[in-house]
């Protein structure tokens, strides 16, 4: 009875405290009043701060993600919200849940801790996805707390297995589709999705799924497990992000057979059709979400580009593939060059053999070309000198101007004929010709082509005049790596520097040495990229924020780790990481003047921060995955 009436008493006091939070907000409409007071909570990171408006009780309650917290509803609050009786009686702590849940997730690690190769990953990512169905404080939890362990569950590579199976695999909806039948419906459309604020949007259209081709509306799944980074390394509200993926149909043979497949069964849109779906459903979100950020994900490459050039200057878009990943691979050259035991600035003598000139390869390469054309003064022979220092190896093999039917990215990277002549190289000399002639310093790879680096490149890259050569095999999933550590570690020994788009384990040596398998993948950026854009306010993506981005990942390494070979940070300080990035990110967005402010913010209070202040005020900002109080009221 005692306990009854101290339960009681602490509903009026919070009864009290809403009714003058209602009273505080009475000129403006019921929703917004309850909007606004939702928003404080969001980004406050104190228990027992205001509590959340619930427009629903009951069981409905337990239905949403956004709102559950399963057995950690206390007794107060299932009197409240009609919940008592709806769960078992005993009310346990969030840290309780999650033993609970971890000892079940667990059971599954038996012969599951080699890596890449783990039998048991989508049967975890089933268990983590039926979490992130019912209870999302509590699923972000689990995901941010063991994310080293989890990211390769949720992101890549199991994810790429997921899109591969999605049709399969899907149960409930997660995110918004428009497609080629919705056109003309778009604007009116986006009102559907049931949240009123939408900060971040992750976008494909499912032409180029990691390595994995075309996998047509089965590519959501990037997007989640993109927006699942999002909110567990950047702290974005995940009531607040939305994955969206454009149906315009696919050319992938096998799905357009699948009776099961759950997406449009018609050949892919082209040409002016398929950019005004774009445009549209462009049109549309930024109507009803005038600040979103829309990252652009696994386009195929003539889209990427495209459409990045389209919207770049209009949107507050950036596509991943082309510019995430410069960035992340400007860090880890640099860092190569640190680990030979050269400063920086000895970027330009860098030879960079690229095999892959897709959205990914070309982006690299024109990222790290501005990059060391900046280092060499910026002059028309400083671009120049930079050109020299790249050869680009295609499915056709090395480009140069005398390729017929060039790609028109790929143009600008094409080598000189006469030149390569020199070399002793022609157009279309196959990769390890490359390597052997040029003895690149760095081998890059983003073909999508699992093992392309095989023994006889391998070989041939030890003859790179580099003391400490490096290889990035960074195509996705695990598959599509071009090579794995083993087999270049046992190739080229303990010296070479090594990276991968996916995770796989470092080798040991014996005797305690061990080549480090760092893992390069955007995930190191993207989140920071998307958190420093929305905090500033900035209208646009420039390349100085995006520079800012690769090059506070760059100097994050401290010297001896770049000597051990280690060029990019372990995941589990991911959350750290993107804060830095999202600073960096912020503060080159005031000193181009692209800066208009987040809520209280405005720019003349932003200008005024210093870097550290702009770092409290970004780790101010990101969520944090704890329970808020709940009190229901009627729409
Ligand atoms: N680690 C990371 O952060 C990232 C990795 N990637 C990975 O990069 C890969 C490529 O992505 P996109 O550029 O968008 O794909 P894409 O399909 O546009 O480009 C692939 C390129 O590889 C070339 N290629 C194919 N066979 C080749 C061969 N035998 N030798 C040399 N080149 C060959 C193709 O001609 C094409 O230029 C994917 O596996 C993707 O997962 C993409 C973005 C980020
Ligand atoms: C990592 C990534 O964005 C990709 O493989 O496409
Ligand atoms: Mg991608």
């Amino acid at each position: 009875m005692s306990n009854f009436s101290s339960q009681l008493r602490l509903s009026s006091s919070l009864l009290k405290h809403l009714k003058h939070q209602i009273n505080a907000t009475s000129s403006t409409t019921s929703a917004s009043a309850a909007a606004m007071m939702f928003e404080r909570r969001s980004f406050t990171t104190t228990e027992g701060s205001r509590p959340t408006i619930v427009h629903k009780r009951s069981i409905d309650i337990l239905h949403d993600p956004w709102f559950n917290k399963g057995t950690a509803f206390s007794m107060t609050e299932r009197d409240r919200l009609d919940l008592r009786g709806l769960l078992p009686p005993t009310v346990m702590s969030s840290q309780q849940q999650i033993e609970r849940f971890m000892v079940d997730l667990k059971r599954l690690e038996v012969q599951a801790r080699d890596g890449p190769s783990d039998p048991n990953a989508l049967a975890k990512w089933r268990i983590l996805n039926r979490l992130h169905d019912r209870n999302e404080t509590m699923y972000y939890k689990v995901l941010i707390e063991n994310i080293e362990e989890y990211a390769p569950i949720v992101y890549t590579p199991t994810v790429g297995l997921v899109c591969q199976n999605y049709s399969g695999l899907f149960r409930r909806p997660r995110g918004m589709y428009f497609s080629a039948e919705d056109r003309g419906e778009m604007m009116s459309m986006v009102y559907n999705w049931p949240a009123d604020q939408v900060d971040m949007i992750v976008v494909t259209d499912g032409s180029r799924i990691l390595g994995l081709g075309d996998l047509g509306v089965q590519g959501i799944g990037i997007t989640i497990g993109k927006l699942d980074l999002y909110v567990a390394a950047a702290g974005i509200n995940p009531q607040r992000v939305l994955p969206v993926m454009i149906d315009v149909g696919t050319n992938n043979e096998r799905l357009l057979k699948d009776p099961l497949y759950l997406g449009l069964q018609e050949h892919r849109l082209d040409g002016e059709e398929y950019i005004s779906v774009v445009d549209e459903f462009m049109e549309a979100v930024f109507t009803r979400w005038p600040h979103v950020i829309v990252q652009f994900e696994d386009f195929q490459s003539k889209w990427a580009f495209n459409l990045l050039q389209r919207y770049r200057n209009t949107y507050r878009m950036f596509n991943d593939d082309v510019q995430g990943t410069a960035g992340v691979a400007i860090a880890g050259l640099l860092g190569a060059v640190r680990a030979q035991g050269k400063p920086m600035i000895d970027f330009p003598k860098q030879k960079i053999v690229v095999a892959g000139a897709g959205s990914a390869g070309i982006g690299v390469v024109n990222a790290a070309r501005k990059t060391m054309a900046r280092m060499l003064g910026n002059t028309e022979s400083a671009f120049e000198s930079a050109s020299s220092q790249f050869w680009v190896v295609d499915a056709n093999g090395l480009i140069t101007e005398e390729r017929t039917n060039i790609d028109p990215q790929a143009l600008p990277f094409a080598r000189k004929a006469k030149e390569v002549g020199h070399q002793g190289l022609r157009e279309g000399a196959s990769l390890v010709e490359v390597v052997q002639q040029i003895k690149p310093d760095v081998l890059l790879g983003l073909s999508a082509v699992g093992g392309l680096f095989s023994k006889e490149v391998l070989e041939a890259l030890k003859g790179s005049t580099s003391t400490r050569p490096a290889i990035f095999a960074m195509s996705n999933p695990t598959k599509n790596a071009e090579c794995t550590p083993e087999e270049a570690f046992s190739v080229l020994g303990d010296q070479l520097i090594f990276a991968s788009g996916s995770p796989f384990n470092d080798v040991k040596f014996g005797d305690g040495v061990i080549g480090h398998c760092n893992q390069g993948n955007n995930m190191y950026l993207f989140p920071g990229i998307g958190l420093g854009t929305l905090l500033s306010g900035s209208r646009i993506i420039s390349d100085g924020m995006l520079q800012a981005a690769a090059e506070c990942l760059a100097a994050y390494m401290k010297d001896d780790e770049v000597l051990k070979g280690i060029i990019y940070p372990s995941i589990s300080s991911i959350r750290d990481i993107t804060k830095e990035v999202a600073a960096a990110v912020v503060k080159e967005a005031i000193e181009e003047d692209l800066a208009e402010g987040y809520r209280d913010m405005d720019a003349r209070e932003l200008k005024k921060l210093d870097m550290e202040e702009i770092k409290t005020y970004v780790k101010n900002n990101m969520w944090e995955p704890r329970y808020p109080t709940l009190v229901y009221r009627k729409e």
